[in-house]
């Protein structure tokens, strides 16, 4: 795997990065795919997306090859204020020309068992249908960008400190209805799947992250040299880029 770790003088210098990272990301998709695969985290990375929506970038990307995805997602209806899908449409999506038919939310009419295997089952029929690549190496599916957020406990997606959810190697999409963040019950992608993806890019702004940045790319572990934080689990397949700003950074 490769890793790259960007540090920025403050958080909109970070965004202004960000898109670019994001646009190059798409143009390079859009020459060698015609398809570009994106997954989405709620939290404070839609907020990091907004250079995005502005000038040069809303008009030069093709938007139109864009598919997205949602790395976690809250049991609770789409218009609720906790839904990440809320979250992305009101900052993102709802500025942009993705055709509507590419962005595939969770299913919010069912419980959090039933919506981990809907979900798993579209993606197996984008599988099929070549929207989403599988990996050769991992044989889970494999995401062309991955946009990750991280909390200050050092979770990502909905996979939280000495969960066992850590642990979970099979399926693609499970949920969890103890999550010690409201709201508690939820779905994500699993660490297989977040890891066989083509690119990552972890994006932490702030302050409140700095002790988790300090441990993860400090190399902390545990007694038995186990990651401390879910965040050390994750390894792109293809390259993983931090974006942390000069706060998020200072324990560095
Ligand atoms: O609950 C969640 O938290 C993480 C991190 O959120 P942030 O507000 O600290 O950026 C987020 O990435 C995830 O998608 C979300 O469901």
């Amino acid at each position: 795997m490769a890793m790259e770790k960007r540090i920025f003088d403050s958080e909109e210098d970070l965004a202004v990065s960000l898109a670019k990272y994001i646009a190059d990301l798409s143009a390079h998709f859009a020459k060698n795919r015609g398809l570009f695969t994106v997954v989405l985290s709620g939290g404070c990375l839609i907020e990091c997306l907004r250079k995005l929506v502005e000038p040069p970038y809303v008009d030069s990307i093709d938007w139109s090859i864009w598919h997205i995805f949602w790395l976690d997602e809250r049991v609770v209806p789409k218009t609720h204020v906790d839904s990440n899908y809320k979250l992305a449409y009101d900052g993102f999506l709802s500025k942009v020309p993705i055709p509507p038919d590419n962005v595939y939310a969770i299913d919010d009419t069912l419980s959090a068992e039933g919506a981990a295997e809907e979900y798993e089952a579209r993606l197996k029929q984008l599988v099929s249908s070549k929207v989403i690549d599988i990996s050769s190496k991992s044989g889970f599916p494999k995401f062309d960008l991955n946009l990750l957020g991280m909390g200050p406990d050092g979770h990502v997606a909905s996979l939280f400190p000495a969960h066992p959810l850590l642990k979970e190697n099979e399926k693609w999409v499970t949920f969890i209805k103890d999550s010690p963040k409201p709201p508690p019950e939820r779905i994500t992608l699993t660490f297989p799947v977040i890891n066989s993806s083509d690119y990552i890019a972890l994006v932490v702004p702030g302050a409140a992250q700095a002790d988790a940045v300090g441990v993860a790319l400090g190399g902390g572990s545990g007694q038995n040299g186990e990651a401390l934080l879910p965040v050390q689990r994750v390894a792109a397949e293809g390259v993983l880029t931090w974006f942390l700003d000069k706060e998020a950074a200072s324990k560095l």
